[in-house]
């Protein structure tokens, strides 16, 4: 199995502030991880590492075969799909939704103002419909309810066929019937062989799509526990990231947890 990313001792700090702490990790091509913990525990600042966005204080970061500091990110960059709301909060409002997913495109091939080939164009529609949007094409971007910007975020970040995926909180601030929808979306593109390695960012355990092959518990930037999530998601170690006793459980593939304080 090839490595598509590798940390190794990777620390992170801002002043005083530790962010990620010692952090050792290792994606395979096949690799679709979840990573769980609570608000400040340093997920997204793992994100920005694997995404090639934010250089360690410490240690060492492989992507795609290559250590970083030693190549040109902006090579590297479009090699990685991400999806995160300060992202989505930058993509133009205006914009059609097929523009939107085509324009990352765009921004690889450097091709600004010149007419997208008909293939990108037949790319950006199909990646719509396999997220479910392909009737929003045509609308803006700023139009569209929270869950319709997701996929839409998604579809571009898949625009370029990336070898890493990396999602964070890709289900936050969606309703129920949103948020079964699009874990139901992800199944589908975890469950699918030809999905690149990627890495889902949650709080919620119930956001777990199918398909999740492997999953990393993080509190105060250091790893709590890592592995393959049948092996790693436990009463014992979730308890541990959130510093509260959880019980949690799995039915037909989804997951859930809750508090024992009351219910036993
Ligand atoms: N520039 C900075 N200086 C000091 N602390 C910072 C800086 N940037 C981030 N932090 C802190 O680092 C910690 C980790 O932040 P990060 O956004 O990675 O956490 P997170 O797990 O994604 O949190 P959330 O679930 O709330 O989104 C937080 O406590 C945050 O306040």
């Amino acid at each position: 199995m090839t490595a598509v990313a590798e940390l190794a001792g990777v620390t992170v700090k801002r002043g005083d502030a530790v962010l990620l702490d010692q952090v050792d990790l290792t994606v395979t091509e096949s690799d679709r991880w979840v990573v769980i913990g609570p608000n400040g525990a340093g997920k997204t600042t793992m994100l920005q590492i694997l995404a090639a966005q934010m250089y360690p204080t410490d240690g060492v970061v492989g992507l795609l075969g290559d250590v970083v500091g030693t190549v040109d990110v902006f090579e590297l960059r479009p090699r990685i799909g991400l999806t995160s709301t300060a992202l989505a909060e930058r993509l133009p409002r205006a914009e059609r939704v097929v523009d939107v997913v085509l324009s990352a495109a765009y921004a690889v091939l450097g091709r600004w103002n010149e007419e997208y080939e008909a293939e990108d164009n037949e790319r950006a529609m199909a990646l719509l419909e396999q997220l479910r949007i392909d009737h929003l094409a045509d609308r803006t971007f700023g139009t569209l309810s929270e869950g319709e910007r997701k996929r839409t975020q998604i579809a571009r970040a898949l625009m370029t066929d990336p070898e890493l995926l990396l999602l964070d909180e890709p289900a936050g601030g969606l309703d129920l019937a949103g948020r079964e929808a699009l874990v139901d979306t992800l199944s589908d593109l975890f469950l699918d062989e030809y999905a690149p390695a990627s890495m889902l960012v949650t709080h919620h355990v119930e956001e777990i799509p199918l398909g999740i092959t492997h999953c990393l518990l993080l509190a105060d930037g250091r790893v709590v526990a890592a592995g393959p999530i049948e092996e790693t998601l436990t009463d014992e170690n979730l308890s541990a990231t959130f510093s509260m006793a959880l019980h949690v459980s799995n039915s037909d593939g989804r997951w859930a947890a809750r508090s024992v304080a009351r219910h036993g």
